[in-house]
Formats: C-alpha cells, sequence, structure tokens
C-alpha cells in the first residue's frame, strides 16, 4: 500500500486554543475536524509544505523556524497508509481565514473529543492535551 506524507500543524493561540478545520462537503471525511496541512509534494520538506499549505487554505505566513515538531500519526486507510508529522506553532503572520471553504474553530485543548476527527487523529488529542 502506498504511504502518503501529509503535513499537519497545531495553530496555538494565545489563550492555548488549537485551530481546527472542517472538511467541506464533496471532499473525502466531509465533516470531520482535522488539523490545516496537506500533502507534501515532490521536493518539498515537510515544513515547506505546510508553509505553503496554510498560504493556500488559511492566508496566513510562518516559517520553518516557528514549527516545532510535537508528534506523528501513521494510521492506515482502506486506500493509502497515512504518515502525518504534526508540528505546534505559536507564531505566524495574518488571521487564518478559511480559502477553501472549511469551517474554522478555536478549540481548547479539554475540549477537543467533542470534534469528530479523522481516524488518524485521534491517538494525536492526548499527546495534544499533555503537552499544552
Ligand atoms: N490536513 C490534514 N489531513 C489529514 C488529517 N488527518 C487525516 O487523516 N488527514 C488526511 O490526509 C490526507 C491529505 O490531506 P489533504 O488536505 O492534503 O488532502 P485533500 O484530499 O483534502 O486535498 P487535495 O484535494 O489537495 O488532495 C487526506 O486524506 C486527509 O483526510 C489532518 O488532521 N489534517
Ligand atoms: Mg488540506
Amino acid at each position: 500500500m502506498k504511504t502518503v506524507l501529509v503535513s499537519a500543524v497545531a495553530l496555538i493561540d494565545a489563550d492555548g486554543r488549537i485551530l481546527l478545520a472542517q472538511r467541506p462537503e464533496g471532499k473525502s471525511m466531509a465533516g470531520l475536524w482535522e488539523f490545516p496541512g496537506g500533502k507534501v509534494e515532490p521536493g518539498e520538506t515537510p515544513e515547506q509544505a505546510l508553509i505553503r499549505e496554510l498560504q493556500e487554505e488559511l492566508a496566513i505566513d510562518t516559517w520553518s523556524s516557528c514549527l516545532a515538531p510535537l508528534t506523528f500519526a501513521s494510521h492506515s486507510y482502506p486506500d493509502f497508509h497515512l504518515l502525518m508529522p504534526l508540528f505546534a506553532c505559536r507564531k505566524w503572520q495574518g488571521i487564518p481565514v478559511a480559502q477553501e471553504g472549511q469551517t474554522l474553530k478555536w478549540v481548547h485543548a479539554r475540549d477537543l473529543r467533542s470534534y469528530p476527527m479523522p481516524p488518524a487523529d485521534v491517538p494525536l488529542i492526548p499527546v495534544l492535551r499533555d503537552w499544552l
């Protein structure tokens, strides 16, 4: 099975809340809440992919030096295996505005369980909660 590398980020605001994005109708796993990010393209580092995805999805800018490795997901979906590093980021430029029809929500770590996430993300929640 193909392993797909996806880079994702927990953006953390001054109140310690995390930004979740709800996948829009028409995409796979529509309605589930996920961390911003996307597929790493050939020739990109995970950090470069994330910086690009944050511009495309949220119209914010950040820098490699502001991306701290936090944990990762390794999960087999029926059609591919997902390998997803999760970075933490507290510093960016601009205000996140959904560029692709997503719904955005700032969520306290203790409330993350109330937001249905893709199965790959479920083990990341306690890691994030303990770390924050
Ligand atoms: N960004 C992101 N993707 C995730 C998370 N959890 C998870 O299983 N994924 C999966 O990782 C894959 C890649 O995400 P993506 O956002 O780049 O892919 P996409 O299909 O929405 O975009 P695309 O249309 O550009 O290919 C998707 O199958 C997505 O469901 C997550 O927390 N964040
Ligand atoms: Mg994406």
